[in-house]
């Protein structure tokens, strides 16, 4: 469990993160999500212990980092897939860190296995595409069996298999029972990958929620087709629904659901050939949310200024 309470990080002037409270909880993967600068690698920092907070907590199974007994068995990260020195091997770097952390050699293998590692086990990390170095950065995060693992954009730079093997990986962890926070500034790869959302923008919580619950926050009505369009409309207005024409027989609704809707036209006696509910994407709704929040905005294009 990651237990953020009212979070705030200063650097000088900056506020990276401000009064920021949210709770990760075991059990499923929460995409953490915000425009660049959002605070999110500040937010990570912190609850890794490698940031102070100027004020506010971040804690990892109700403790500070610098309290744990054994921070590498508690709470893995995979926060800078370059981390590893570039002269080693890849698995001289994991034999140190485990003999560091007393974790036994057999638990080395057994990471570098999990991660697809094992034949390239005596390349130098130099050497490895930045593929493989993330792969490696997971192996670190993996090496103490942790309950807690944070992973800071983890899907950076992969090809569509890397991607996906991380996606699994992510969703296998959290079937485990452990706590999965992943940092992104894509929606559609949380959209695949987490099941809760934690979004923020300037440093600040902007919303803390499921993946359904946003979808249906920003539902957007339904579409119904029918050879007598007009007559339905008037049907429907009549029952409190919002009617906008769409194209020739279609219309949209607002203000009534689906099933209201089949019921009210079969009432009338009215055909329906379609009825479909419609979301916006979620990519949609995030940026919508984020709007405000984003720090470098490309200048809309001048009216006729192509
Ligand atoms: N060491 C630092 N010194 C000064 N400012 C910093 C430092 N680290 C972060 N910041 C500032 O704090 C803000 C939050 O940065 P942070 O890296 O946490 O955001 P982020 O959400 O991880 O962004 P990105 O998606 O671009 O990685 C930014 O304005 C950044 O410039």
């Amino acid at each position: 469990m990651i237990d953020v309470k009212q979070l705030t990080k200063r650097y000088g002037g900056t506020t990276a993160v401000d009064r920021l409270s949210f709770q990760v909880r075991p059990g499923s993967v929460t995409g953490f999500l915000g425009p660049n600068g959002a605070g999110k690698s500040t937010t990570m920092r912190a609850v890794l212990g490698l940031d102070t907070p100027t004020s506010g907590q971040a804690l990892v199974n109700g403790r500070r980092y610098a309290d744990l007994a054994h921070p590498m068995r508690q709470v893995g990260a995979l926060l800078d897939a370059n981390a590893a020195h570039p002269g080693r091997t890849a698995l001289m770097h994991l034999r140190c860190l485990a003999r560091t952390h007393r974790i036994g050699r057999a638990r080395v293998a057994d990471v570098l296995d999990q991660v697809g590692l094992a034949s390239a086990a005596h390349q130098r990390v130099g050497r490895l595409s930045l593929g493989m170095r993330q792969r490696l950065g997971i192996a670190v995060a993996l090496l103490g069996d942790p309950g807690v693992l944070l992973f800071d954009e983890p899907v950076n730079g992969l090809d569509p298999d890397g991607v996906r093997w991380i996606r699994q990986l992510m969703r296998a962890l959290a079937a485990e029972g452990r706590t999965v926070l992943v940092s992104s500034h894509l929606m559609s790869e949380m959209e695949l990958t987490a099941d809760r959302l934690v979004i923020i923008g300037r440093g600040r919580l902007i919303a803390d929620t499921t993946v359904s619950e946003l979808t249906d926050r920003y539902r957007q009505g339904v579409l119904v087709r029918s050879p007598r369009a007009t007559e339905l409309a008037a049907v429907l207005t009549a029952h409190g629904g919002q009617v906008t024409p769409e194209a020739p027989g279609e219309v949209s609704v607002t203000g009534l659901d689906a099933a209201r809707i089949g019921d009210l036209a079969a009432a009338s006696g009215i055909a329906v050939h379609g009825i479909t509910t419609r979301t916006a994407s979620l990519e949609e709704a995030y940026l919508r949310l984020t709007a405000d929040a984003v720090e470098y905005q490309a200048k809309p294009e001048p009216v006729g200024g192509r």
